[in-house]
């Protein structure tokens, strides 16, 4: 792709969900580059949102195609092959197609597009939504350092965005793609605690809320070792470490490891799954 051939940069969407949704809202936050963007979907359930961020919105997706330069494929893993089936011919060497399907990988997605096309597969996940997602690719074989480049400048305010050898996307896909629901459930859990001891619901859900968002920003800006920002939180003898000795009863760390790999492997049945299909 090479932007300099058209000042503005025409980005495309097939799948209108969450993910896409998130991602679109990124792009278009104060993006230093000119974007024009377009969303496909066949119902028009989920396209108001869109229309409402200035996208143009289309039931085909080969309009979405023949009218981008960047092409984020955001369907559900197993809906991959059907549509890469559909826009395939479409898709010319103009083109970087990047798909955010949980699982489908580089070699799947490269059979079913033609011959050299430039592919990137992204996991990204929900908090894109407001602007603090944690996204990584891979690059394909024909995506060069500067496709990668260009798609690091479009998605930054995103959140943050990493590249990485494709063994660790189905990692990150555990990790901070599904890693997410388990924060949420966590987060679920901490506020019935409270509820549990006779705190109104609705103050015990925000304050679980600013908790975990207060925990994570304090993580990440203070560049420290969660296991030392625990101790710093643990007073001898106090509360702290008594809840702790409790998580870890419950086997709190091991479960929560488990899930990680859980997910990951499930991400990676996913992959199997849409190769099969992909050559059926
Ligand atoms: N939801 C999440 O937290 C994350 C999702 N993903 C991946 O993102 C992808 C999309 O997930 P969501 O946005 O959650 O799903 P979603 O169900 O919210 O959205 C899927 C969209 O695809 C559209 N669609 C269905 N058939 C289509 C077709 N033939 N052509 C064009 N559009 C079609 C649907 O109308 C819907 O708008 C999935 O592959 C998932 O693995 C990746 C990371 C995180
Ligand atoms: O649950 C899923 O399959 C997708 C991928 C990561 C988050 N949601």
């Amino acid at each position: 792709m090479d932007p300099e051939m058209d000042t503005q940069l025409k980005i495309g969407f097939i799948g209108a969900g969450n993910m896409a949704f998130g991602i679109a809202k990124g792009i278009l936050s104060g993006n230093a580059l000119p974007v024009n963007v377009s969303v496909s979907a066949p119902s028009s359930r989920n396209l108001g949102r869109f229309q409402e961020l200035g996208i143009a919105v289309t039931h085909s997706n080969i309009e979405v195609v023949c009218g981008s330069d960047v092409v984020f494929v955001a369907v559900k893993p197993h809906l991959i092959p059907l549509v890469l089936n559909e826009i395939s011919q479409h898709v010319t060497d103009r083109h970087t197609i990047v798909s955010v399907a949980a699982g489908v990988t580089l070699a799947t997605l490269e059979e079913l597009l033609p011959e050299n096309s430039v592919v990137i597969r992204l996991m990204p996940n929900l908090p894109c939504m407001v602007q603090e997602g944690a996204l990584l690719f891979a690059r394909g074989t024909h995506a060069k350092p500067d496709d990668g480049a260009l798609l690091r400048s479009l998605l930054h305010r995103c959140g943050l965005v990493e590249e990485g050898p494709e063994t660790w996307i189905d990692i990150h896909t555990g990790l901070s793609g599904s890693g997410v629901a388990f924060v949420y459930l966590f987060a679920e859990a901490l506020a019935e605690g409270a509820v549990k001891m006779g705190m109104p619901s609705a103050l015990a859900q925000s304050i679980a809320s600013q908790t975990v968002l207060g925990a994570g920003r304090l993580l990440r800006d203070s560049g420290k070792h969660p296991a030392q920002l625990r101790s710093d939180v643990c007073t001898p003898g106090g509360t702290t470490i008594y809840g702790l000795h409790t998580l870890e009863q419950g086997g709190m760390r091991a479960t929560t490891m488990s899930a990680v790999e859980s997910a990951t492997e499930r991400a990676r049945e996913l992959g199997r799954k849409s190769a099969a299909g992909s050559r059926k």
